[in-house]
């Protein structure tokens, strides 16, 4: 070939591969512009994967925050827990302390309970005793009655001789007047017998005089009666009520308990009225007391007995017979005022006015005399009604609220001979309270009944073995009767108000029970009153003494009784208040373990999604479109010269 063939022939490959150069150039820049555009799409999502990747980072941390919350919550209920599990044991440990109390207390209860038996035994023996001695002194007064008649018909026989003497000798008139009248006579014969007290109605003013020593006269007749009277009153039974009178047999004189597997027991009272007797009769009992009013005398009415027994009954037929009796022997020379009162939780309320419960006494007692006009009987009836639907219809809305409290009604007579108070007194429900069902208000409530029935009891106590210092002023209830219980003026008449229904049994013996300690009271007084030699009365002191230690060892055992109730009531407010805690607690870690759970859950959830989204980016970051850096990416598709160059080398 020639060289201008050569030329041409080079110039020719120059000029094809001129082409293939600038084809191959046209199409690096067509690539150029693609690999641009996903280098654009590719930050473009890099850019969203840095977002998501932020978001993922802030979730992590408000679990973080959640989880270390939740942490610190747990960490409190924990602590929380520890405390309740402190309390629950301090209150068992408490539990445990009071049920050793409990078994301290049954125990002294036991013992309390063998001691009553041994002096009731003694008091048995001493009571046979008694009867021994009183046939002796029957037997003395009956030769005393028969000396006296001698006495009398001497005296007599001596009157006639004085008599004859001074017909026989008419002028000398200094035995005439030294002879016995018949006014002389009258007082020498009262000097034996006593005459009876008598109230005349008369305006004349002269009247005062003699109303003075009719006074007295009655109060020395009086002073040989009983001071305190105990009544026994059974209502009748109602529809739903079963009196089976083998079981329980009312007398006039006493009450016998024959129950089944059970120790037979009696009681002898002066009074029992059996079931259906009238008002107008039981009223005939305390008339006497009321009568004494007009002549200043005092006296104190009380009902006593559980809910239901007919107190209120009996209190409001007391109440009306007395005014009619009052009516009868009042003129108007006396001035009458009333006071309606009621104590609840040691609390003070006049029941005639709308003004509530109050602690001040005095004041209340100021207020809440009402100052009674000349028609009194008819006002004052109509006041004691008001005073009693008040008391009725405010609290039957409080469902047998009217049993827990005391109320009162208390007559003033002020008069020419003096001034006569009467309260009237309708007690609280004595009935113990079930255990199981005291709580709160209740269990103050009859902490604050128990309180004031024992305070009763040891001021008729201290009455009882005359003390000096007489407890009047432990309930607000002893201090309203203060007036009229005790003193040497005042006659005290207790009802003892029981319910003939079996299923009132043991509430009617407690009645009776402190019926017949009542009794004690007055029965020693009577018995100092006939001691005739000093023999007997150093036996009767003994005795007495007997009976006295009996009855305050009785109160004893029935102040602990009431007081292992009371500790009985508290321990089971206790029981109560450590179930309420435990239930709470439980409560409590059940909460605890829920949270616990919900957490565990929200946490796991979290984590899963976190791991879910991590190994996402993983794999994204792994697929091989991510894996191709630009320029490697350009590398590999941009068609290399050796390879134009072997295959021209080839060629
Ligand atoms: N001697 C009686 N004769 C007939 N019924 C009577 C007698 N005593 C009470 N009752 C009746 O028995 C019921 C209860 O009497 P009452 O309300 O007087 O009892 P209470 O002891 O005052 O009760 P509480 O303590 O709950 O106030 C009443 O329906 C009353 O009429």
């Amino acid at each position: 070939m020639s060289a201008s063939e050569e030329i041409n022939e080079n110039l020719t490959i120059l000029a094809r591969l001129q082409q293939e150069f600038e084809e191959f150039q046209l199409s690096c820049r067509e690539s150029e512009i693609d690999l641009e555009k996903e280098l654009a799409d590719k930050e473009i999502k890099l850019e969203e994967l840095l977002l998501k990747s932020r978001e993922t980072d802030q979730a992590i941390e408000t679990i973080k925050e959640k989880y270390f919350k939740n942490e610190c919550e747990i960490s409190r209920l924990q602590n929380e827990q520890e405390a309740m599990k402190k309390k629950i044991k301090n209150y068992e440990k408490q539990m445990q302390e009071l049920e050793q109390l409990n078994n301290q207390w049954e125990n002294s209860a036991k013992v309390l309970e063998y001691s009553k038996l041994t002096l009731e035994e003694r008091l048995y023996q001493a009571e046979e005793n008694a009867i021994l001695y009183k046939e002796e002194l029957d037997e003395i007064s009956q030769n005393k009655i028969v000396e006296i008649q001698r006495l009398k018909d001497h005296f007599k026989e001596l009157k006639e001789e004085l008599y004859s003497i001074e017909i026989s000798s008419p002028s000398d008139d200094r035995h005439r007047h030294h002879s016995p009248t018949p006014s002389l006579k009258h007082t020498i014969e009262h000097s034996i017998t006593i005459p009876a007290g008598a109230f005349t109605r008369s305006k004349n003013p002269s009247r005062n005089t003699s109303r003075n020593v009719s006074r007295k006269a009655s109060f020395d007749e009086n002073s040989s009666k009983e001071s305190v009277k105990v009544l026994v009153i059974f209502r009748p039974p109602t529809q739903s009520e079963i009196w089976d009178e083998q079981v329980l047999s009312i007398e006039a004189n006493s009450i016998q308990f024959k129950e089944k597997n059970k120790e037979p027991k009696s009681f002898d009272f002066e009074k029992v009225f059996i079931p259906g007797t009238s008002t107008e009769n039981i009223f005939k009992e305390i008339e006497d007391s009321i009568q004494r009013l007009a002549i200043g005398g005092n006296a104190c009415v009380m009902a006593y007995g559980q809910t239901g027994s007919g107190k209120t009954y009996t209190m409001n037929a007391m109440i009306s017979l007395s005014l009619n009796k009052l009516e009868e022997i009042l003129t108007e020379d006396y001035d009458v005022s009333l006071q309606c009162i009621e104590i609840y939780n040691e609390q003070i309320k006049d029941l005639l006015t709308d003004e509530g419960y109050s602690k001040n006494l005095k004041d209340t007692l100021a207020k809440a005399e009402v100052k009674l006009s000349e028609d009194w009987r008819t006002t004052s009836w109509d006041l004691v009604q008001k005073a009693i639907s008040r008391r009725t219809t405010k609290f039957t809305e409080c469902n047998e609220k009217s049993s827990r409290s005391h109320a009162i009604v208390w007559f003033t007579i002020s008069g020419p001979a003096g001034i006569g108070k009467v309260q009237f007194v309708d007690l609280a429900g004595s009935e113990r309270i079930g255990k199981s069902q005291v709580v709160g208000d209740t269990l103050k409530e009859a902490l604050l009944i128990n309180k004031s029935l024992s305070a009763l009891q040891d001021v008729i106590s201290a009455l009882e073995n005359r003390q000096k210092h007489i407890p009047y002023r432990n309930s607000m209830l002893t201090q309203v009767l203060q007036s009229t219980l005790g003193g040497s003026e005042s006659i005290v008449n207790m009802i003892m108000n029981c319910s003939p229904s079996m299923d009132s049994l043991n509430e009617t013996l407690c009645t009776l029970a402190l019926g017949s300690r009542v009794k004690a009271v007055d029965l020693g007084f009577i018995i100092r009153k006939n001691i005739v030699t000093k023999e007997i009365e150093r036996t009767l002191t003994l005795l007495e003494k007997e009976r006295s230690d009996k009855n305050s060892m009785l109160r004893t055992l029935d102040k602990l009784q009431r007081d292992l109730e009371s500790s009985q009531i508290a321990l089971k407010d206790k029981d109560n208040k450590i179930a309420i805690l435990k239930s709470r607690m439980n409560q409590k870690e059940k909460d605890y373990l829920n949270k616990k759970m919900d957490t565990h859950i929200i946490i796991s959830s979290h984590k899963k999604k976190n791991r879910h989204e991590e190994s996402e980016i993983r794999v994204s970051s792994l697929s091989p479109t991510n894996l191709i850096s630009p320029t490697s990416y350009g590398n590999s598709r941009i068609p290399t010269m050796v390879n134009l160059k072997l295959s021209k080398k080839d060629n």
